[in-house]
C-alpha cells in the first residue's frame, strides 16, 4: 500500500505529514514513526505528524518525535500545518487547542497561556520555576516553562559556546524532569532580540523549535530582559514572539512545503 507524505519545515525543524483527514491510515505506532523519522534508512525528520479529522476543531494534529514519542505540542509544526490548511483556523493538539492565521509564507499561531506552576511543567518536586536552585555545568539558575510541551531555559553570555550536544541529553533525561524537557539555551542581544540554541526532547539538535522560542520568550519578559514583542534568532531563522503576563502567547514566522512523495506502508509496518 503506498501512502502519500508531505515534507514541509519550519526554519529547517523538518516534519513528515501524513494526512488521514479524508482517508484513514494503518495506526502509526511508535516504532513506525521512528522508522520513518530515521534519516539513513526512512524519509528523515524532526517530528512525524499525523493529521486526522477533528470534532471540536478544524483538524487534529499529532505529533511525534523522530524517537517515536508522541507528545503534545510544536511550534513549528502548527505553522506548517496551518500553511497546508490555508485559512483561519483552530488546530486541536494533546496540548490544546491553537487559532491559527496563515500569512505570507508562515502562519501566525496563538499558542495559548504558558503554566508556570512547577507541577505544571512538569517537576518532580516543588521550586520556583523564575528562579530554578539547580546547574548543570554553565548553565545556572534556569527557568522552566510549559507551553504544551515542557522546555528549561538558561541565560549564556554565548550560546556556540555551550556544548549542547554533550549537555542536552544528559539534562532532558534528568530526573528533575518526570516527562523529560526540552533544553533551551539562549543570549540576550538587546531588549528585542534573544539568540537561542535547543536541544529537542526526543529529537535532539535542531535548526530551530516554536515552541522552545515561545517558553524562552515568556521567561525573559518574565525576569524583564526583554520586552515584547521580541525577536527569537535561532540558527534556522527568525520567530517574532509576543506576550503580555497573563495572556496567551502569539507566535509569528514562516513555514515551507519542500517536496510531495510517496512511500511503501509494507516498509516500515
Ligand atoms: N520542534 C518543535 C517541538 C517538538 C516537540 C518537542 N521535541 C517535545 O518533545 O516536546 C517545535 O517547533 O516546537
Amino acid at each position: 500500500m503506498r501512502i502519500p507524505f508531505i515534507k514541509m519545515h519550519g526554519l529547517g525543524n523538518d516534519f513528515v505529514v501524513l494526512d488521514a483527514r479524508e482517508q484513514a491510515l494503518p495506526a502509526i505506532s511508535s516504532r513506525v514513526a521512528a522508522a520513518l523519522a530515521d534519516r539513513n534508512t526512512g524519509i528523515g525528520c524532526d517530528q512525524l505528524i499525523l493529521l486526522e479529522p477533528s470534532e471540536s476543531a478544524d483538524l487534529k494534529m499529532r505529533i511525534f518525535n523522530a524517537d517515536g514519542g508522541e507528545v503534545e505540542a510544536c511550534g513549528n509544526a502548527t505553522r506548517a500545518v496551518a500553511l497546508l490548511h490555508g485559512s483561519e483556523g483552530i488546530i486541536e493538539t494533546a496540548g490544546g487547542m491553537l487559532a491559527v492565521s496563515p500569512r505570507d509564507g508562515g502562519a501566525s499561531v496563538d499558542m495559548g497561556e504558558p503554566r508556570l506552576d512547577w507541577d505544571a511543567i512538569p517537576l518532580a518536586y516543588p521550586m520556583d520555576t523564575l528562579s530554578m536552585p539547580v546547574s548543570w555545568e554553565m548553565l545556572e539558575d534556569p527557568g522552566a516553562v510549559n507551553v504544551g510541551n515542557p522546555h528549561v531555559v538558561a541565560f549564556v553570555e554565548d550560546t556556540d559556546a555551550v556544548p549542547l550536544d554533550r549537555l542536552g541529553p544528559e539534562i532532558e533525561k534528568d530526573p528533575l524532569f518526570p516527562e523529560r524537557v526540552n533544553v533551551n539555551v539562549a543570549s540576550v542581544e538587546s531588549r528585542s532580540r534573544i539568540r537561542l540554541r535547543v536541544w529537542e526532547r526526543g529529537a535532539g539538535l535542531t535548526r530551530a523549535c516554536g515552541t522552545g522560542a515561545c517558553a524562552t520568550a515568556v521567561h525573559a519578559i518574565r525576569r524583564k530582559l526583554v520586552d515584547s514583542p521580541v525577536t527569537v534568532a535561532l540558527p534556522g531563522g527568525e520567530l517574532e514572539i509576543a506576550w503580555q503576563q497573563g495572556g496567551t502567547i502569539r507566535m509569528t514566522g514562516p513555514a515551507t512545503e519542500a517536496f510531495r512523495g510517496t512511500f511503501d506502508w509494507e516498509d516500515y509496518a
